[in-house]
């Protein structure tokens, strides 16, 4: 049996606001195995986000535990434990790729072969090899996404926390970025918390997908996604098998839904 790495229990997050508290997160239970590749989806505002932050120690809970491989969050970013992909790619753009990618290895106090060894070693991982020395802006948004996957992957975490990695990116882009992340995933062999809005991608990604629901933000439901295998040509996407697992994302996000929004 793979080990849990992340446990999450009785999670709960109320923001303070001027406006009130916003209950963001409520008695959020959730296990998350060694490898796996679990997706969190939900509408707008159902809480995806500040639990990925939650896991990274970016955001506070104000009820309830996270471990993440026997740590407290702020432990398990200390030893570095995940890489964080954000919905932009977040690159500086007076930096190359190369020089984006190193920052955090600089941080890190590795040496300039160590870093040029991981750059080069990461940037052949993501299929961007070459494009050490272009600056972001010379990147097409799909390649900028590539490149801040190879800058989380850079530091050789066991996790990769990605929030919404591709959504600003078209259909076709996406579609291809989808199966290159799934490569990526059976190589490196990392566990990924992923946030989407897309039920395809979720289903397409995913070995377990979270299907979330707002006001307060909560769990409706885990769907298991295994019957798919791990061998995913984009085609998968029309047998019967796929299909069955995406109607049953879709009434699970009908069910958590409210209209009124
Ligand atoms: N720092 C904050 N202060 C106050 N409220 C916040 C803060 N961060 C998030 N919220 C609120 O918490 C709720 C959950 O937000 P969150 O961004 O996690 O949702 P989400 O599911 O990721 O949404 P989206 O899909 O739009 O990114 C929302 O009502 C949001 O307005």
């Amino acid at each position: 049996m793979p080990e849990t790495v992340i446990s999450a229990q009785n999670l709960d997050l109320t923001f303070e606001t001027n406006d009130g508290p916003v209950h963001a997160l409520k008695d959020i239970t959730l296990d998350i195995a060694e490898g796996e590749f679990v997706s969190l989806i939900g509408p707008s505002g159902c809480g995806k986000t500040t639990l990925l932050r939650v896991i990274a120690d970016l955001e506070q809970p104000t009820g309830g535990t996270v471990s993440i491989n026997g740590m407290t969050p702020e432990q398990a970013r200390m030893a570095r434990a995940y890489g964080y992909v954000f919905q932009q790619a977040a690159l500086l753009p007076w930096r190359t790729i190369e020089d984006n990618i190193a920052l955090p290895l600089e941080v890190m106090g590795l040496d300039s072969a160590a870093r040029a060894s991981r750059i080069k070693s990461n940037l052949e991982l993501v299929n961007l090899a070459g494009f050490e020395k272009k600056f972001p802006w010379q990147l097409s948004g799909g390649m900028q996404q590539r490149a801040s996957i190879a800058r989380a992957l850079a530091v050789e975490p066991d996790m990769l926390l990605m929030d919404e990695p591709f959504g600003a990116l078209d259909e076709i882009v996406r579609d291809h970025l989808n199966e290159q992340l799934l490569k990526l995933w059976a190589k490196t062999k990392k566990t990924v918390v992923f946030v989407t809005h897309s039920i395809p991608e979720a289903v397409f990604l995913s070995t377990k997908i979270v299907v979330m629901s707002p006001r307060p933000g909560r769990i409706y439901d885990v769907i298991d996604c295994s019957a798919l295998g791990t061998e995913r040509p984009l085609d998968i996407r029309e047998t019967p098998e796929f299909l069955h697992i995406a109607h049953q994302v879709r009434e699970g996000l009908k069910a958590g839904h409210s209209y009124d929004d």
